[in-house]
């Protein structure tokens, strides 16, 4: 249900929170917002002197958060997502700026300072609507902030310490949460208490209503300048995708008349009338989302999204972007020529790859877009071609037996491929060399993509040695040994890959701290190291297995080793499409499933692990850390 309808205008658009305030993530998705999260690697260290008054300090840091996100986003995906919102909230008392404690010290001294006194609490937000051009980010950005004043009782040093010990403080602006122990520590709050927790969300609606809907004058007369205005009412009159201006005088004139009636003409969903706490009348919708959206995109986008991934893969197995690499410009008779195939089946092909924006056409002919250049090429650095073709021939016949899957409760591999899997990794990967080659260079791939923010996403920099498991070609040792100079790593797998993985190792990169180990690792010894890594392992097998592997490699760490698992993480509110997705692909092709962050942790702490800390990178790998107690 979204109360504030503004919101559902946000539907069709790729939403990302640069938080990782859990706060900020669950304030917005009560709130009926759909949104990915990449928290932002903007370090928080601008000059609070070169800030007139302390709200300035704050939105500029939430810009520069949301900046960096759609910046990152832009160079990894080629485009960026339509909208970043980015947030920032500091403590303001005695004309000082506090930020989150670094220490229980700093703690305390921000504590003392709030303690039995009146301390504002600002949050700057930022929406950043992003748009590129020939792969320039191009950002138009809106600010707000909201303050909100908090007292503090007056309370005694051993009840400070007592609440600093909690641990509660130590992520917390001012050093305190409000909405848990520290709300024991509050006399009164006036303003938005959502303000205090890290996001405005009143502000916030009315600033999406700003944006989104501006209303003519003639028409607002009777929405109160601080409320959130009921936006069905700005839709029937402002809303471009309704018609011509003659209609939607029309409606302002039936809207002005009947704006309290229920079920006026041109209202979508149910209407209920009630009033609001200062007595101005209100018109709310109730009904889902789908049935209150006018046109209902989401679902179309979905009919087609089957459509869309197989022309995508025609095209790459049909090697077009290869054939339109580096500034190519190809009519579709060359192209079908070049391809031995149908003109007009080509020309069909083409333009759908154009609509789907991974070509462009002009009167020269089709030519590779930017992202069909650095992904699709298939000798690009970056090329996911390998990725595609897996998908391709492998998931999309198991993937046309979802539906006894799901009635099963196991993979497809004997419906789609006529053959029963005992053995995942013999049976399906490597039975020829065709499939083998295939799957490494879907991993390669995968990894190629990933490796950076997962290599980076803690500081490994205390390892001196470690054993990438099932690491195929060493992508992502590559990548480990240029961020820790101090590191060597084992690659460790599989003899099938092992004897194919030099025509994967990069040219001109010193790769000496690299060394390639063959074996099973559920049947041979592992080698020794500081630093196991297990990257979309533990997904393929069922839990006895897996269980077998955590143990074995629990057994040789010693207290201090740890542990590196990269999965896609599962979320509880099934925002992360690629990982919900990604789990029926587990169920359609193996006996293993991903799994929620709380899972992985009671699985590596039933092994002895401890520490647990888990990064959501944004990317297609999640990275968990933990350490061997
Ligand atoms: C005062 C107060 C702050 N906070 C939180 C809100 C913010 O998450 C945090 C302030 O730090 P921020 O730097 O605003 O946010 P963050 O570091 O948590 O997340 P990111 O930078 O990735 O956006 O303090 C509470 O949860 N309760 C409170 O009562």
């Amino acid at each position: 249900m979204v109360l504030c309808p503004v919101i559902r205008k946000l539907v069709s658009k790729r939403v990302v929170l640069a938080s990782a305030s859990p706060r900020r993530q669950e304030i917005l998705s009560s709130a009926g917002l759909r949104f990915e999260v990449v928290p932002s690697r903007f370090k928080e260290t601008l000059d609070k002197a070169s800030f007139s008054v302390p709200y300035e300090y704050a939105m500029e840091t939430a810009k520069q958060k949301a900046l960096e996100v759609a910046n990152r986003m832009n160079v990894k995906d080629f485009r960026p997502p339509d909208v970043v919102i980015g947030a920032d909230t500091i403590v303001t008392v005695d004309g000082l700026i506090l930020e989150k404690p670094t220490d229980k010290q700093d703690a305390y001294n921000m504590l003392s300072r709030l303690n039995g006194k009146v301390h504002s609490v600002f949050t700057g937000v930022t929406i950043v609507h992003c748009s590129s051009k020939g792969n320039q980010l191009e950002t138009e950005v809106f600010k707000f902030y909201e303050e909100t004043k908090v007292k503090f009782s007056d309370l005694s040093e051993e009840l400070l310490w007592e609440y600093i010990h909690s641990g509660e403080p130590m992520d917390k602006a001012g050093g305190y949460g409000i909405q848990a122990l520290g709300g024991m520590l509050v006399e009164y709050v006036h303003g938005d208490f959502l303000n205090v927790v890290g996001f405005p969300l009143n502000h916030f609606c009315k600033k999406l209503v700003e944006l989104y809907y501006p209303p003519p004058k003639d028409a607002i007369h009777h929405v109160k300048h601080d409320s959130i205005p009921s936006v069905e009412t700005f839709e029937v009159l402002s809303d471009e995708e309704l018609g011509s201006s003659t209609q939607r005088n029309s409606n302002v004139k039936l809207q002005g008349d009947n704006a309290f009636s229920s079920g006026a003409p041109g209202s979508l969903g149910k209407k209920e009338i009630h009033q609001d706490t200062m007595g101005e009348p209100v018109v709310k919708c109730s009904g889902d989302m789908e049935s209150l959206t006018k046109f209902p995109s989401t679902l179309v986008e979905l009919l087609d999204g089957f459509k869309a991934s197989k022309a995508m893969f025609v095209a790459c197995k049909l090697k077009v972007f290869d054939l339109l690499k580096g500034k190519a410009h190809l009519k579709a008779k060359d192209v079908a020529d070049h391809i031995s195939a149908s003109v007009c089946g080509t020309e069909r092909l083409l333009d759908s790859c154009t609509a789907l924006q991974l070509l462009k056409k002009t009167n020269q002919g089709y030519s590779n877009t930017g992202l069909a250049e650095k992904y699709l090429v298939s000798d690009s650095e970056y090329s996911l071609h390998g990725y595609i073709m897996h998908a391709n021939d492998h998931v999309w016949p198991l993937f046309t037996h979802l539906e006894s899957a799901v009635k099963e409760g196991t993979n497809q591999n004997h419906r789609a491929f006529g053959k029963n899997v005992q053995d995942l990794f013999q049976d399906s990967y490597y039975h020829s060399m065709e499939t083998k080659l295939r799957f490494m260079n879907a991993m390669h791939s995968i990894m190629k993509l990933t490796a950076r923010d997962v290599a980076t996403a803690f500081d490994l920099s205390r390892f001196r040695s470690a054993c990438d498991l099932g690491g195929c070609t060493g992508t992502l040792a590559q990548v480990l040994i240029q961020e820790y100079p101090n590191l060597k790593v084992t690659v460790f797998d599989l003899p099938d890959v092992i004897e194919n993985v030099s025509g994967f190792q990069p040219t001109g990169q010193d790769t000496s701290r690299i060394t390639f180990t063959s074996g099973d690792f559920f049947k041979d010894n592992i080698p020794e190291a500081d630093l196991y890594i297990l990257s979309r392992v533990l997904h393929d097998w069922p839990d006895d297995k897996i269980d077998a592997l955590l143990s074995k490699i629990s057994d040789l760490c010693t207290p201090g080793s740890g542990l590196l698992l990269n999965e896609m993480v599962l979320d509880d509110k099934n925002r992360n499409r690629s990982a919900w997705l990604q789990s029926l692909n587990m169920l359609v092709q193996t006996e293993g499933k991903e799994r929620s962050s709380y899972e992985y942790r009671c699985l590596l702490e039933q092994h002895g692990f401890r520490n647990v800390k888990i990064v959501q990178t944004g990317s297609l790998l999640d990275t968990i850390l933990c350490t061997k107690c």
